[in-house]
């Protein structure tokens, strides 16, 4: 099992009203725009507001009609906040002996040691959280909060006080929680960037209601859904590393889509990972390039056309059976007179890579 939601909130005159099933495994994200929900949907999961409706995590009831039978303090789970709270007179070895030591003993599974590992913060045991940058003090949270050793972590935007530089540093962190320690992670963002990076199912939010959910795979290249039409549209594709070559920083990869080749990744031969393209990285064309700058041009069909903004169109292509988008002008996509069926090639320009 899992976490089984059916909640309704209100909040001068905004109502949520959410029922889903969210898996007992890995990263659940909710996605939506500004003041749709998300951070409200987390605390009343969390308990942190009032609620009517039910919730049942595991084989435990947390809520039924809106009666609490497990109170706040026993649900077994670590909420995380937009802005990391450090007790700022500890420095952070004790910031995480806090936490663990608040854990019944035999309960205790993840150690400081084992935490610190996890969120790679070994050598900042003894330093002052006014010592450490935003990401830094971000990293001890999430190891404080995997110390208080929670079934469930809801996380609410974590990176988005982050520039972007720590955002892309802190991810992998993201990732190895998950690797690591079988606890499901619900995840909340605004970022499609992170939920492909991270997102193993997807959840997607609408003034107050769930409206779509999913594999973040397949639901991030439906042309359909409200995510496939903005400027930030991306795909998932899943790949294995096939070799590396040195001489020019490139890997290439055997992938869902057909063979890539990418800027050097850091993983041995047989490493399976998550490519994310942006839509607006890929460009068409109806024949094959013989000289282009371009590594990686593979055929596709065209499955189906959706303007995007004005000007703009977002074409959903077929690439060896699975989903690609790519973003177009209008202009572009008249002057190749696209449209369902028609063969052309993907021309792939970059990509950001997740493993
Ligand atoms: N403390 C509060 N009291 C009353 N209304 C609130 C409170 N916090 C949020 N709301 C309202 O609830 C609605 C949902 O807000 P919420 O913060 O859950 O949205 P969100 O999707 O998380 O937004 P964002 O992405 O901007 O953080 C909004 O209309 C907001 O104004």
């Amino acid at each position: 099992m899992s976490l089984e939601i059916d909640l309704f909130c209100e909040r001068d005159g905004f109502l949520l009203e959410a029922k889903h099933h969210f898996p007992a495994s890995g990263i659940s994200g909710v996605f939506g725009p500004s003041g749709c929900g998300k951070t409200t949907l987390l605390r009343a999961i969390a308990g942190l507001i009032p609620s009517r409706g039910d919730l049942h995590f595991k084989a435990t009831s947390w809520q039924r009609d809106g009666r609490q039978l497990v109170p706040v303090h026993q649900r077994n789970l670590a909420y995380l906040a937009q802005q990391p709270a450090l007790f700022p007179h500890l420095d952070v070895a004790g910031n995480l002996a806090y936490a663990y030591k608040r854990v019944p003993k035999l309960q205790r599974q993840i150690t400081p040691q084992l935490a610190s590992d996890i969120m790679g913060i070994g050598d900042y045991q003894h330093r002052g959280p006014a010592s450490l940058s935003g990401g830094e003090k971000q990293r001890v949270a999430i190891a404080r909060a995997l110390c208080s050793n929670p079934q469930l972590l809801l996380m609410d935007e974590p990176l988005s006080a982050l520039d972007s530089e720590a955002k892309s540093q802190l991810l992998p962190y993201l990732k190895s929680i998950h690797h690591e320690l079988d606890c499901p992670i619900i995840y909340v963002s605004h970022s499609q960037t992170e939920m492909a990076q991270l997102a193993d199912q997807l959840v997607i939010m609408h003034e107050g209601g769930i409206v779509r959910h999913g594999p973040a795979d397949q639901l991030l290249s439906q042309l359909d859904s409200p995510l496939a039409l903005t400027n930030n549209a991306v795909s998932i594709v899943h790949a294995r590393v096939l070799e590396h070559d040195a001489e020019f920083h490139l890997s290439e990869l055997d992938s869902d889509i057909g063979k890539l080749v990418v800027p050097l990744v850091d993983l041995p031969a047989g490493s399976q990972l998550r490519l994310c393209l942006a839509a607006k990285d890929i460009s068409l064309c109806l024949e094959k390039p013989t000289s282009s700058s371009i590594q990686n041009i593979l055929p596709a069909t065209v499955s189906a056309i959706s303007e995007a903004q004005q000007g703009a169109v977002t074409v959903q292509l077929e690439c060896h059976g699975h989903h690609l988008l790519a973003k177009l002008t209008a202009k572009s996509a008249s002057e190749l007179d696209l449209q369902a069926g028609k063969s052309v090639f993907a021309q792939i320009k970059s990509v950001s890579v997740s493993s």
